[in-house]
């Protein structure tokens, strides 16, 4: 039998595949069906979810385990902040182990396990990196701009200013007095439907600043569309804020940033030259089902004998969320 989990950060919701459990590993194509199929909101497993995160043996031996990001549309992307600190917990339960390195596709990334939230709401705190603003790494073409900070772009939003950052997935995002999830939708789907601007699409944030180090960001993903929390969509939104907005900035101090599914916190160190920041994001890794199904039927996408058990830690959360966002 193979176990999958259903996980949220934030209720950023994905399935968990372990692959190492599996006698033959799915291949790429086979992963990008797994995810289209079981991430379905109408169709999938358990009303769905925003992707799946595979688990592999990392290739280097300095890490404890490997992840890949699968979104609901079966592209894969570079990173996943909530979708890390859910791995990171799976890890951590797995070897034992509370502060250790995770490999993505670009970089070992340190993660720590950080005191429960509430009761019974684990979380975890994970290094946010590679950072960069370069339009290359975006990558965005506009007029000939080489960084997108701050810019009024009427092409997007007239009278918005907009900061391009990826980490090292790309990500748009603007500051607004109220977010507007109409405006936020149509920017999220004009951007990652094919356009002259962003060629592999992006992650589109707005954010409002609530307090002084408190944001409220929602986010429209590429590759899912709306979701109730983007990872590196806070963390990029609060790197911009430290940047840009440093009189509601308080760098000893971590940012609280709410968003649709709950609240994270970011811890942000700012650096010269500003690449060199270091970004923490640390919020909840909770684990709502575990799935079981035989190893053909994860090959063949037959979900008609699945096992569906329910952990309990959602009602937990949703109490946590009920006094924090009181
Ligand atoms: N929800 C994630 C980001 C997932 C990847 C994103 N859709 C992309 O294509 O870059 C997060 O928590 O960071």
């Amino acid at each position: 039998m193979v176990q999958l989990l259903q996980v949220h950060g934030s209720e950023n919701r994905f399935f968990i595949l372990d692959q190492t459990q599996l006698k033959t590993q799915l291949t790429d194509a086979e992963l990008s069906s797994l995810a289209i199929e079981i991430c379905d909101e109408n169709t999938g497993i358990l009303n769905g979810a925003d992707g799946v995160l595979v688990i592999n043996d990392p290739k280097d031996k300095n890490c404890l385990g490997q992840m890949r990001v699968i979104n609901a549309d079966g592209s894969e992307a570079k990173m996943c902040g909530n979708g890390l600190r859910t791995v990171s917990r799976y890890l951590s339960e797995k070897f034992q182990q509370d502060s250790f390195s995770v490999e993505t596709i670009e970089t070992n990334l340190h993660v720590e396990k950080y005191p429960d939230l509430a009761n019974n709401v684990p979380a975890f705190s994970v290094e946010i990196s590679p950072i960069s603003f370069k339009a290359e790494d975006l990558p965005f073409k506009y007029n000939d701009m080489s960084e997108m900070i701050n810019q009024k772009i009427p092409e997007f939003l007239p009278g918005y200013t907009f900061t391009a950052i990826a980490v090292p997935n790309p990500h748009l995002i603007s500051f607004v007095d109220e977010v507007d999830p109409e405006d936020l939708g149509s920017l999220g789907k004009y951007l990652n439907d094919p356009n002259p601007y962003f060629p592999e699409g992006v992650n589109v944030s707005f954010a409002s600043i609530l307090d002084n180090n408190k944001l409220f960001v929602q986010t429209y993903e590429r590759g899912v569309g709306f979701t109730n929390a983007c990872g590196t969509g806070m963390s990029a939104t609060s790197l911009a804020f430290a940047l840009l907005h440093p009189a509601d900035f308080d760098e000893n101090k971590e940012i609280n940033v709410r968003n649709p599914g709950g609240m994270v916190k970011t811890k942000i160190t700012l650096n010269d030259p500003k690449e060199t920041s270091q970004i923490h994001l640390i919020g909840n890794a909770t684990f709502t089902h575990t799935i079981e199904l035989e190893e053909k039927d994860l090959h063949q996408l037959n979900f008609d004998d699945i096992k569906v058990e329910d952990t309990g830690e959602e009602n937990d959360y949703q109490e946590f969320v009920k006094q924090v966002v009181k």
